[in-house]
């Protein structure tokens, strides 16, 4: 079987994504029977190209770091350039349309139409764009299930660390009362950079934002919002409780000065963006905010773009689990991730279709 896919977006993650498809073509035709092609690319300012057979993708890079627009790959026969996103989804021979552009904290668009009309042509949607599932879940798993597609976004939290897949595959059968971690690595990583090597707040978010770390617009990292939206993934995919952005408490760390800092480490604490949410009789109280943690507190080791996130369950007590929280492998490796088991469950027809 071989995947065709079609990127709405192409920034770190979706170039992530091509760089592991190009790298790891072999080693997963080996051993997972895996193959994909990219028919179609479709970003807002970078262009957008679409060939029925598949792009070339080291003609794509190339062209893309030559000249910053993919329309320039060459006029090959067949080549079609210039499509819009929702063209993109809706007309080319795409099986899985791989949702990697910005996310929205306010409307979640146009991604959450992006998956509506990919479902509506019959086609699966990977995404790491974590707007459609923190505020259209409900809405749009309904969707996936009535038009027999799959509905992959194993990236939206954590990257490509199994934040999603392993409590719901590993944990199943357990109550969980609390999901509470560190979800954000822009935020940690300028704490730890203000903290380490003494850099201002200024300069550790400029770093983050050229190694790819942080969102499109940064204020969702260091205002709380990016950290909210995983806690909101978590409570629905994960607990299964209906919680809204909105019933969040939300609090970044832009007011953290380096004198904080260093009074912290005074007191033997560290500060971390924390991100919890907790089941209470029939409520769920949720919260994003930053905390002077014990250096005890396994959180307080959780340095740089590493994320960690520990799940309190009714048998098994707490379960913690240590990742990576963002970059462009990481994130493009959760993407593959979705594909090889968009594949074993095709092989174990759990599909209608794929
Ligand atoms: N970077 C990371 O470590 C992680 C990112 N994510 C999420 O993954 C998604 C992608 O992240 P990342 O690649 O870093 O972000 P980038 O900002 O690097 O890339 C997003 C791309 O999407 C393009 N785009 C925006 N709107 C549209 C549209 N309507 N149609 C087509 N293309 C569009 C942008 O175009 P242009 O800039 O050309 O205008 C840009 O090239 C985001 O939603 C982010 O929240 C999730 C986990 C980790
Ligand atoms: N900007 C986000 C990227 C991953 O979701 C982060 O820093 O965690």
């Amino acid at each position: 079987m071989v995947h065709k896919l079609a990127l709405i977006g192409f920034g770190v993650v979706g170039q992530g994504l091509v760089e592991i498809l190009l790298n790891k073509q072999e080693k997963l035709q080996k051993e997972e029977g895996f193959e994909a092609v990219v028919v179609a690319i479709s970003d807002l300012m970078k262009g957008s190209i679409y060939h029925p057979d598949g792009l070339h993708l080291e003609t794509v890079l190339k062209v893309l770091k030559e000249t910053g627009n993919i329309e320039n790959y060459p006029d090959v026969p067949g080549i079609i350039k210039g499509w819009d996103s929702f063209k993109t989804i809706r007309e080319t021979n795409a099986d899985t349309i791989v949702e990697v552009s910005y996310t929205d904290v306010k409307t979640g668009q146009p991604a959450i139409d992006h998956c509506k009309a990919a479902f509506e042509s019959g086609k699966n949607v990977i995404m790491t764009n974590k707007g459609p599932v923190a505020l259209a879940y409900k809405e749009l798993s309904q969707m996936a299930k009535k038009y027999g597609v799959y509905w992959g976004f194993e990236g939206t939290v954590m990257s490509g660390t199994p934040a999603l897949r392993m409590p719901i595959t590993s944990l199943a059968g357990n109550d969980i009362t609390e999901i509470k971690g560190i979800l954000n690595g822009t935020t940690n990583y300028i704490l730890t950079k203000m903290e380490e090597e003494g850099w201002t707040y200024e300069e550790a978010l400029r770093e983050a934002q050229r190694l790819g770390y942080a969102e499109a617009d940064p204020t969702s990292d260091v205002e709380g919002y990016d950290a909210k939206f995983k806690i909101v993934i978590l409570a629905n995919y994960v607990m299964n409780v209906p919680l809204s952005a909105e019933e969040v408490i939300c609090k970044g760390i832009t007011d953290i000065t380096l004198d904080d800092i260093e009074e912290a480490k005074q007191q033997g604490k560290r500060w971390k963006l924390i991100a919890k949410v907790r089941k209470e009789q029939d409520k769920v109280i949720a919260s994003v905010a930053p905390e002077k943690v014990d250096l005890t507190d396994p959180l307080a080791s959780i340095s740089g773009t590493t994320n960690a996130v520990t799940y309190e369950c009714d048998l098994l007590g707490p379960v913690t689990l240590v990742g990576a929280g963002a970059g462009k492998m990481e994130t493009g490796f959760s993407l593959l991730i979705d594909l090889i088991n968009i594949q074993r469950a095709a092989h174990q027809q759990k599909l209608v279709k794929i």
